[in-house]
């Protein structure tokens, strides 16, 4: 019987022996290399360590296809590999250190930008993924101060007041009609329509809804947090703009590559496309409040451009200051509508499931918002009679007295999110937690640090049991036993000066959508049996679903 040397011999042509020997030697001769130069070394600054490099095999290209094949089990391996809180990845030749010990984490986060800062990378996905104009960068560079300062308007008194009074009294409107039993898709809700809604009888001739929970909650959520912002006029004369936007969405890590449009690669176009008509509708609004800015006639569709929000009025000073074309200021407000709705929608959503899979906590629940979130039914003395509304809703007690709801909403934002912070190394500098003996380490000027907030949320150091997800997990007692809630260790708002601008509303307005929801609806598995808990897909912030989450919805009952 022939070895199997002589089988090669015979069968393959030398070329293609010579080829395969060379690329088996440059993989070996590769991860030599790597594992020899990347090993973690002491320096000469206080005892700093240089970070250790995960050895690869493929030159160039390091962990970019570990990390394209399933980033999230990669990495996990890592951690418990490399035990000191941080490793180092090797993405087309540029080094990337990867933390997940929180306090290391927060180290990086409040180092000074000459240190390390982002300024390079949200200048690029201002261009690459929302589309700012290239040849205006040096007024973006210039405003970038002002814009930053602007961000107030979402974040003190009485902005924020203002947005949360605004996006309470949506709520209090829409709440009733978060699924409304028509069957024609001219009577139904924005939300509704994007949710393959229908009537369902089930056995014994109860009327439920059925629909696609993730877009119900999404939409729902986005259509009545959207006018503290852009003001009512924007969504009654787009009402496609959030489809794009969830487009954009899914596409948002291609565009960021800058791959242009004609590359085959169908979520990337379909972003591009998404894209070009959301700045088209972003210039169309930014036409209309230049000329309302100067006192000119507006289209009539237009009319109602007082009830902007103070955000985007501030920065119309800003605009006109820096002469921003029409361009710009969309591009900059299609960033703002973009972080404003990716991640908190997709948050209720993932409230909505944990709490409605375990009826005793639902129930719980309802018990703790009850003096805050009044509904109240009238009655007319007819056989049909009126839906049920909610007549007095305080979020800020909400915030502050409900400390089970403020759990839920934290151990979903550690388990139902997988957000990173990115940061460029501009100068050598020596990083160190400030823990005791904690190690430092050197990282160089020209790599990159990222913080893997979600290898800390499954690090069982932390969290006891990671992977499950337990409601009262984050509430602590004081000493007359009164409970409250924070996010403890875990940072899914980043940190440092570029930390999320829109966290403070992000809790008020999760805490009232779910609120609002579970006081006025239940809801049920399709066809019943128990919840089935839908399984995460990577998106950028808070993870989104492929499944389709078919739920059974009806009005929960308040008098017999
Ligand atoms: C659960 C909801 C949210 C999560 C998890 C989240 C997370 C984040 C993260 C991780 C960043 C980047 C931080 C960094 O680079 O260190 C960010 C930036 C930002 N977020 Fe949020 N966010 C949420 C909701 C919101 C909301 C509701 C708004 C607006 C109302 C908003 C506005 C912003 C803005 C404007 C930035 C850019 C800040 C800058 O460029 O300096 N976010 N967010």
């Amino acid at each position: 019987m022939a070895t199997t040397w002589e089988y090669i011999a015979n069968n393959i042509s030398p070329r293609t022996l010579t080829i395969a020997l060379g690329t088996i030697l440059v993989l070996i001769l590769t991860r030599l290399f790597s594992s020899l130069t990347g090993t973690s070394k002491s320096t000469n600054q206080n005892g700093a360590k240089t970070v250790p490099l995960v050895p690869y095999w493929i030159p160039f290209l390091g962990h970019i296809p570990n990390m394209a094949i399933n980033s999230n089990a990669f990495v996990q391996k890592l951690q418990k590999t490399y035990t000191s809180g941080v490793f180092a990845l090797n993405f087309g030749s540029t080094t990337h250190s990867i933390i997940y010990d929180p306090h290391l984490a927060t180290a990086l986060l409040n180092q000074k930008p000459a240190n390390a800062d982002n300024h390079s990378v949200s200048r690029r996905l201002m261009q690459c993924t929302f589309g700012y104009p290239s040849n205006e960068l040096d007024k973006y560079d210039a405003a970038l101060g002002e814009l930053l300062a602007a961000y107030k308007h979402l974040q003190i008194e009485p902005h924020l007041g203002d947005m949360v009074d605004v996006t309470v009294r949506k709520t209090k409107e829409s709440i009733a009609n978060f699924v409304t039993f028509m069957e024609s898709p001219v009577d139904q809700m924005p939300w509704e329509k994007v949710s393959d809604v229908k009537v369902v009888e089930k056995e014994g001739g109860e009327k439920v809804m059925e629909a696609s929970l993730l877009p119900l909650v999404r939409d729902f959520c986005a259509w009545t947090a959207n006018p503290a912002i852009m003001g009512t006029d924007f969504l009654q004369n787009f009402p496609e703009f959030f489809d794009d936007l969830w487009i954009l969405d899914r596409g948002f890590l291609y565009l960021a590559t800058g791959l242009p449009r004609w590359t085959p690669i169908p979520l990337l176009t379909r972003a591009h496309i998404a894209r070009k008509r959301n700045l088209e509708r972003m210039d169309v609004f930014h036409e209309m409040m230049e000329k309302h800015w100067n006192g000119e006639m507006v289209d009539s569709k237009w009319s109602g451009l007082d009830d902007v929000g103070s955000l985007i009025k501030a920065r119309m000073e800003i605009y006109r200051k820096h002469k921003m074309s029409i361009r710009a200021r969309a591009s900059i407000e299609h960033a703002l509508n973009w972080a404003s709705n990716a991640n908190s929608n997709s948050l209720v959503f993932w409230m909505i499931n944990r709490i409605y899979e375990d009826r005793a906590l639902l129930a719980m629940l309802r018990d703790e918002i009850a003096p805050y979130v009044k509904v109240e039914q009238e009655e007319t003395g007819l056989p049909i009679s009126e839906p049920p509304r909610i007549t007095h809703l305080d979020v800020g007690a909400l915030c502050t007295e409900c400390p089970l709801l403020k759990s839920c909403y934290v151990e979903c934002l550690r388990l139902d999110s997988g957000t990173w912070s990115f940061k460029e190394i501009k100068s050598d500098f020596v990083l160190q937690s400030r823990q005791k003996d904690a190690q430092p380490w050197l990282l160089r000027q020209g790599t990159y640090a990222h913080i893997a907030h979600d290898l800390h949320s499954g690090d069982p150091n932390y969290f006891e049991n990671p992977m499950v997800w337990k409601a009262d997990r984050h509430i602590r007692y004081d000493e007359k036993e009164k409970g409250a809630a924070d996010l403890g260790t875990i940072r899914p708002y980043g940190g440092g000066s570029s930390m999320c601008k829109g966290r403070q509303f992000a809790l008020k307005e999760s805490m009232l959508f779910t609120a609002a929801i579970i006081a006025m609806w239940d809801i049920e598995p399709a066809v019943g049996g128990s919840w089935k808990m839908p399984k995460h897909r990577q998106a950028t912030g808070v993870y989104a679903t492929d499944d389709t989450t078919r739920v059974w919805i009806k009005r929960r009952k308040f008098s017999d």
